[in-house]
């Protein structure tokens, strides 16, 4: 790890190299997703690249993880793309390359990749990347060679990824074993076409087979040359809680019992073993007065994991990391803390109950009312907020939210309730707030909104 210092109240002094050999041996450093109709062929590719027969799924997100390392021959005249090759994460870190000639060089590690398996839900799916983004760098977007082409949700999965701004896009047409040659050239070129005239400038458009494991190593050159690696900001560690485990044996003995486990997403800084961390909002009640009450939860990390890989510490945009804690598992139900945020003690972000929002429209006829009920997507929590004050300056409005959020500067869905089903109408961009314990933090152009903060 390289030292550098940073003023800002969130930034710390440790930076670190994604493409260190330490980091990349043991943990992801680059999120890819994965997204396609149902039944397209997702899990299967996800699986054929990982070498996994199961992929990690978080039910509560509609996700599931796999995370795979990508090598190259070291012999420069080993042939492209077969000099490229996928192993599951488990994989040592130099191992012989296997093609014929070549059997007697060694691989160099390149990557180290989670794959995520995205909702095919648009309803879905949205929010999740309006939230993940930058969290995820790049997407396979896959397509069945057996259907026809162009499908409805191809556009939309395209202008979907358009709105979020996520630009590095790798076009996969699956299942090509199944199907005549040449009817999956003919689509190949209808798909090349499509493609040419809906993304500025190219994405590569590529022929696999999960099942036959065709021209994987094709897709492993691309991600390499076309899907840049994460620039982080360094900062306190901030991870969005997925799920949350309670690991101790039914009848412990003294000295046996062990700590809740929470599996989620590092979203900024480093996690490391041994270190002390909060929970926030922590444990949500009322007080005397009828007045929330957040009591932030303190414990301890003793093990830190990356699908099997054990870690001393944990990097961003890694995939899914399992914490070990020592946190006592009668302190919360089983994914009770579902939504919450873990990081540094003292330096979890704010806990708001009003938060003022830049908002983009998803629509530009639609607007929101005062009074209005949404629903807010943020990372792993989904809240209910009543709209206070709309169409402030600058598209500014401002939410009451049902429950205390503990958020940054950062962006999230808006959906309203349409007949029953959420709907997603917005982009949000917090831009300050009041805090449960009445500090108003709010930039000059919203004081000048004159509003009652
Ligand atoms: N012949 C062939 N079949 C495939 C290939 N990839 C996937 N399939 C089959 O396609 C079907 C759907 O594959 P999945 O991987 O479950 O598709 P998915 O997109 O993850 O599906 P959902 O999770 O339901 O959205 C399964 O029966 C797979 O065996 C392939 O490369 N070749």
């Amino acid at each position: 790890m390289k030292m550098s210092s940073c003023k800002q109240e969130y930034m710390i002094e440790v930076k670190w190299d994604l493409l260190d050999p330490e980091i990349i041996s043991r943990q992801p450093t680059i999120n890819i997703g994965v997204i396609g109709q149902a039944g397209c062929g997702k899990s299967t590719f996800i699986k054929a690249i990982c070498e996994r027969d199961q992929l990690e799924r978080i039910a509560t997100m509609n996700l599931a993880f796999a995370n795979a390392k990508i090598y190259k021959c070291e012999n420069d005249e080993c042939p492209p793309p077969l000099c490229y090759k996928a192993y599951g994460s488990g994989k040592e870190d130099s191992p012989l390359c296997e093609l014929v000639g070549f059997q007697n060089c060694r691989m160099k590690l390149l990557r180290h990749v989670s794959f995520v398996e995205c909702p095919d839900d648009l309803n879905i799916l949205m929010p999740m990347l309006i939230t993940s983004v930058p969290s995820i760098q790049g997407v396979l977007l896959i397509i069945d060679a057996n259907e026809r082409f162009p499908q409805k949700q191809t556009s939309d999965f395209l202008a979907a990824l358009k709105a979020v701004g996520l630009n590095h896009i790798i076009i996969l047409q699956t299942k090509v074993d199944s199907i005549k040659e040449s009817i999956a050239m003919d689509r190949l070129e209808a798909i090349k076409k499509f493609i040419k005239r809906r993304i500025v400038g190219e994405a590569p458009v590529l022929s696999v087979s999960a099942k036959c494991k065709y021209n994987i190593e094709d897709v492993c050159e691309y991600i390499v040359k076309n899907i840049p690696l994460p620039q982080h900001l360094v900062k306190r560690p901030c991870v969005s809680i997925f799920r949350s485990i309670d690991v101790s044996k039914p009848a412990p003995e003294i000295g046996e019992t062990k700590g809740v486990v929470f599996c989620g997403s590092l979203r900024r800084g480093v996690l490391k073993v041994n270190q002390m961390i909060e929970i926030g909002p922590g444990i949500v009640d009322k007080d005397e007065n009828g007045e929330i009450k957040c009591t932030p939860i303190y414990s301890k990390i003793v093990s830190l994991y990356s699908e099997q890989n054990e870690l001393q510490y944990a990097v961003p945009a890694g995939g899914l990391i399992w914490i070990g804690t020592i946190l006592d598992p009668t302190v919360t139900n089983a994914d009770s803390l579902v939504g919450q945020v873990l990081g540094e003690v003292q330096f979890l972000p704010s806990l708001f109950c009003k938060i003022a929002v830049g908002v983009q429209m998803l629509e530009e006829r639609i607007k929101l009312g005062r009074g209005e009920i949404v629903k807010l997507n943020i990372h792993s929590s989904s809240i209910v907020a009543r709209v206070c004050q709309a169409s402030g300056e600058g598209g500014i409005v401002r939410l009451k939210v049902k429950s205390p959020v503990c958020m940054m500067q950062e962006r999230f869905a808006i959906s309203r309730n349409v007949e029953n089903q959420w709907r997603l109408i917005a982009i949000g961009y917090m831009r300050g707030g009041t805090t449960v314990d009445g500090e108003k933090i709010y930039p000059p152009h919203i004081r000048r909104l004159g509003w009652n903060l």
